[in-house]
């Protein structure tokens, strides 16, 4: 991996000398005038705008040897500047339709001679058509006019020799020798009614083409056929029509394809130094910030790649993936939506940060994938997600999953954060236990299960999987002390006492709630908030854990000898209690706010019972009921799984054999198997009014609620 690492440093600067040439960010020089030069030696040069280069948006003069040299007839024209372009102009060719006959206006003079910023719709066509027929001479708009060639060259530029043969074969007009033009359908629907002096002659399109007439001024009346039988009805198959261009394949396209459909092709056609890369394609910017700081300006501020839309990733054949999206961003980097250059596969690339710490936190993760996808569940039947490639790219770590469809998070959003039905949460939860007893056999912990790192396997199947195993360790190496999103952390954790698989589940158990109730059942704004919402919600932590905790003491702080003398404590009361958000504040410094309250009840069962019922079954008090029998039965798991105590919490494997998950009848009691019977007795009394500190009535939901929460989950502690 170093070695690969390095190999990819070597190509630093690659980015600085990239220029993108593309027509459309050339300007000319400012000169609204264009200089009269002679054709052979004219040399336009232009300023050249690159959006995309390093100097990222500024327009930059180019260098001589990036100057756009444009020589009208010109064999020798510098290839060398032409080659490096995505868009070249097209060198000289033999004579042939002009291609670009109406690719670029800018050429275009007006009729004082000034350039136009827009193709105007007919070539100056009042002064032309006066001056020609002034001349004895019409010219059509559209028709090539070999004196436009001086004014049109910077454009594009096709080489007409002055020997072209005089297509006119109008009786009495003598012209200079014209060059063919594109086809005469075009010629014709180029000419405005009114001011065409042959409209009422022209031929239509498919006589001109059967008749092969390709002068402007040749009229053909059109003739009427009887049709005598079906076959006369068939369409006239046509020799190759004049001026028509071979594609690649020797087939003959209009002109509209060709500059239309077929553009690539014909641009291969018109010159052998053209090559056209998808990577060179205008790139929109994934990444914010976008602005290059790092990484020899591949990165940002944060060290993260800045990505941009047709960009590839990885070198290696069949190791090569296109950037189409932004899929998601974490801590650990980027989530892109990306496509195997070779196999067309749309898959899902995660690329790290190029931090060493974000690195060596990404390779354990990439480790943790490839133990569970191919020892634990080498069957794919677990829903973890699967990786399929690790590669390196300018020094950022690259993850190839799987792709996979929105995260839980983006679908209570999708659902007005109205949570889900019973129905959907238990399949859910049921995938979610399946995964918890798998890693908890493996001894392996997640440390960051939320709903963001859940999700779909696509959009209508209530089947999901679990991503984001950079903060997951071996649980007999849990060294760090400061893991899981705040919403979601264990109490333990957040006391500081040594941590097991355990916490994983308490995290199912928020999430389970969430799912329900549309928003987290405990949106802490910091450690203190999230323990003073835990401890509010379901009571005090058993004293060990108290006494065990090193961080209890900045939370919670022993009755004193007062108070006890008052009575104010009880045999059964906790020794701890927790700070007041004054005294908090007062010993940290700290701004803490007091709790604010998004639901009108403390306690868990109060929250799910009075939770609004849906519209949909509200008047059938048969539904209600049992809508009211699966809360009484959620409550229930969800004591079991979100008890303070990690020692009796239940593990995947118990929880799994709930009512609410086995849909066995539910009579108010369960206690899992091997469990000691007072369990779901304690959650329930740990849970219950009397050990929770205050016994406030909150307001029901607060407006607003969801835009805090959303808040809450991107703050620091
Ligand atoms: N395989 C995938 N398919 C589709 N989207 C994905 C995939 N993996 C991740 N995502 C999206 O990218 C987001 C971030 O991914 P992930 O959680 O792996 O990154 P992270 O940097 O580790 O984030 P965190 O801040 O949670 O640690 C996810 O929430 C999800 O929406």
């Amino acid at each position: 991996m170093q070695s690969e690492l390095q190999a990819n440093c070597n190509e630093e600067g690659e980015r600085k000398n990239e220029t993108i040439w593309n027509p459309l960010f050339m300007s000319p020089d400012g000169n609204s005038q264009q200089q009269q030069q002679p054709p052979q030696q004219q040399h336009v040069n232009f300023n050249f705008v690159n959006p995309w280069g390093v100097k990222n948006g500024e327009k930059i003069n180019l260098t001589e040897e990036q100057e756009l040299l444009i020589s009208c007839g010109d064999e020798n024209i510098d290839s060398t500047a032409r080659r490096k372009s995505s868009l070249v102009v097209p060198p000289a060719r033999a004579p042939g339709p002009n291609p670009f006959e109406y690719d670029d206006a800018k050429a275009y003079p007006n009729v004082h001679g000034q350039r136009q910023s827009q193709r105007p719709m007919f070539f100056p066509q009042q002064q032309l058509q006066q001056q020609s027929f002034n001349s004895g001479r019409f010219v059509p708009p559209g028709v090539f006019n070999p004196q436009d060639a001086q004014r049109r060259q910077s454009v594009a530029v096709v080489h007409y020799p002055q020997n072209l043969p005089n297509v006119s074969n109008a009786p009495g007009v003598s012209t200079p020798p014209m060059a063919p033009m594109v086809s005469p359908y075009r010629r014709l629907s180029a000419y405005p009614p009114s001011t065409s002096p042959t409209t009422s002659l022209q031929p239509p399109y498919k006589q001109l083409r059967r008749d092969g007439a390709v002068a402007a001024q040749q009229v053909v009346i059109p003739q009427m056929q009887k049709c005598t039988s079906r076959s006369d009805l068939a369409p006239t198959v046509n020799p190759t029509p004049k001026f028509r261009r071979a594609s690649l394949n020797s087939k003959t396209i209009s002109p509209l394809i060709a500059l239309t459909k077929s553009l690539i092709t014909t641009y291969s056609l018109c010159s052998h130094d053209f090559s056209y890369q998808t990577s060179k394609n205008p790139k929109r910017v994934l990444t914010k910030p976008s602005e290059p700081k790092c990484n020899n300006g591949y990165d940002n501020i944060n060290s993260d790649y800045i990505l941009y839309v047709n960009d590839v990733l990885g070198t290696e054949q069949n190791r090569k993936y296109l950037v189409l999206d932004i899929l998601g961003q974490g801590t650990f980097g980027q989530v892109v939506k990306c496509q195997n250059v070779l196999t067309k596969e749309i898959l899902a690339v995660k690329v790290v940060k190029s931090r060493t710490e974000y690195l060596n936190q990404s390779i354990t993760e990439a480790k943790i994938l490839e133990l569970l996808n191919t020892k634990v569940d080498p069957r794919n039947e677990h829903h973890f997600l699967r990786l399929h490639d690790t590669f390196i790219h300018k020094n950022h770590l690259c993850l190839v999953f799987e792709l996979l469809s929105n995260n839980l998070y983006e679908l209570l959003k999708q659902n007005q954060f109205h949570g889900l039905t019973i129905h959907l949460i238990r399949s859910f939860t049921t995938q979610l236990l399946d995964s918890l007893c798998v890693l908890k056999d493996a001894k392996l912990v997640h440390c960051d299960l939320k709903p963001e790192n859940i999700l779909l396997c696509s959009p209508d199947k209530p089947e999901l999987k679990i991503v984001d195993f950079g903060s997951s360790c071996e649980e007999r190496r849990t060294i760090y002390t400061y893991i899981q999103s705040r919403f979601y952390r264990a109490p333990e954790v957040i006391l500081g006492i040594p941590y097991s698989t355990s916490i994983d589940i308490w995290s199912l158990g928020c999430i389970v709630a969430e799912l329900f109730l549309g928003i987290p059942i405990f949106p802490g704004s910091s450690e203190f908030n999230q323990l003073t919402r835990i401890i509010n919600c379901l009571g005090y932590p058993p004293s060990w854990m108290m006494d065990m905790g090193k961080n209890t003491t900045k939370f919670l702080r022993k009755w004193d000898s007062n108070e006890i003398n008052n009575g104010s404590t009880s045999k059964e009361a906790p020794k701890y209690k927790l700070k007041t958000v004054e005294e908090y504040n007062e010993e940290y410094g700290a701004q803490e706010q007091p709790s604010k309250q998004y639901f009108k009840w403390d306690s868990l069962q109060d929250i799910i019972a009075h939770y609004r019922i849906s519209k949909k079954i509200k008047n059938n008090n048969v539904l209600v009921e049992q809508e009211m029998q699966d809360r009484r039965c959620l409550t229930h798991f969800l004591q079991g799984i979100l008890n303070l105590n990690p020692l009796e919490r239940w593990t995947p494997q118990q929880a799994s054999m709930h009512p609410f998950i086995t849909q066995q009848a539910f009579t108010g009691e369960w206690y899992p198997p091997g469990s000691f019977q007072g369990t779901a007795t304690a959650a329930s009394s740990l849970a219950g009014m009397s050990s929770r500190p205050g016994n406030i009535r909150h307001p029901s939901l607060q407006e607003g609620a969801t835009r805090e929460f959303n808040k809450l989950r991107i703050g620091e502690d």
